[in-house]
């Protein structure tokens, strides 16, 4: 599903703040693999999730995304794979508009459905089932600003709103680290949930090594932009969480 051959990405190239963030890298994975990216600060966990997203373009190396060569593709050519959360919880939506309109730009993104869609009653039955899918009591709220909303809450529609759509692969950049525990755990939760339920590839990155034991089929640990260790979904079940700290911590 995600392919990236030989990637290498150095930022300020010839400068005295060079930094060599990513040094040929490969990496394969399948489809419907759940891979979660541990490492210190700077080592490259951001960069290559920028890279997969077209954020940012590689200097060496070929990336392929659903088979299709993704190498020089902008972000906006990626979006009707690939769909993305961030560490801030504001990020993704817009605050002033209702939960609905916040539905209803997310269904544009893609440009699959078109405005009459997002416009009818159907789209609001399909937004309302999804919304009390999640289980939180929200879908009694979509003509309420998102705004109004916590950053648990936030952060668990935008993943509704990106799954919705026809994405197949979904980034996670530090989804709860703005959160409290109580809201990450649920964050989490709702993100497993979805990612399972669509049969998605997701990349999860994160500082918490819990989370990294509880969730996801695969994990790799990233160190001064090279994969320092790769952990197969068969070594992970066997894996304690005590070994996984031990290891990583
Ligand atoms: N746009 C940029 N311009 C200059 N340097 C950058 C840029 N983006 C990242 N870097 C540098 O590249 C290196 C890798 O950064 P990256 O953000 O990928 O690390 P990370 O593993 O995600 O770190 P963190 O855990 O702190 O988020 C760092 O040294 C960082 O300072």
């Amino acid at each position: 599903m995600i392919e990236l051959k030989s990637i290498s990405k150095t930022f300020n190239a010839g400068k005295p703040n060079e930094v060599k963030a990513l040094g040929k890298l490969n990496l394969e994975i399948k489809e419907k693999e759940f891979v979660v990216i541990v490492g210190s600060n700077g080592s490259g966990k951001t960069t290559l999730l920028n890279l997969v997203a077209g954020t940012i373009l590689p200097d060496t190396g070929s990336i392929s995304i659903a088979g299709n060569n993704a190498t020089k593709l902008a972000d906006y050519q990626r979006s009707k794979w690939i769909a993305r959360i961030f560490q801030n919880p504001l990020s993704g939506t817009a605050a002033d508009l209702s939960i609905l309109d916040n539905f209803r730009l997310a269904a544009l993104r893609t440009q699959n459905k078109g405005l009459t869609i997002g416009k009818n009653e159907k789209f609001k039955t399909l937004v309302r089932e999804k919304i009390a899918a999640l289980g939180m009591g929200l879908e009694d709220k979509t003509e309420q600003p998102i705004g109004t909303l916590s950053g648990g809450q936030r952060q668990a529609l935008t993943l509704m709103m990106s799954v919705m759509d026809e994405c197949k692969i979904l980034l996670l950049d530090e989804p709860t680290a703005a959160l409290d525990p109580r809201s990450a755990e649920n964050v989490m939760r709702t993100a497993d949930a979805l990612i399972k339920q669509y049969g998605l590839t997701a990349i999860l990155v994160t500082h918490n090594l819990k989370d990294a034991a509880n969730y996801g089929s695969r994990i790799i640990q990233m160190s001064e932009g090279e994969i320092l260790k790769d952990i197969s979904t068969a070594e992970k079940t066997k894996l304690k969480q005590a070994e996984l700290f031990e290891w990583f911590g």
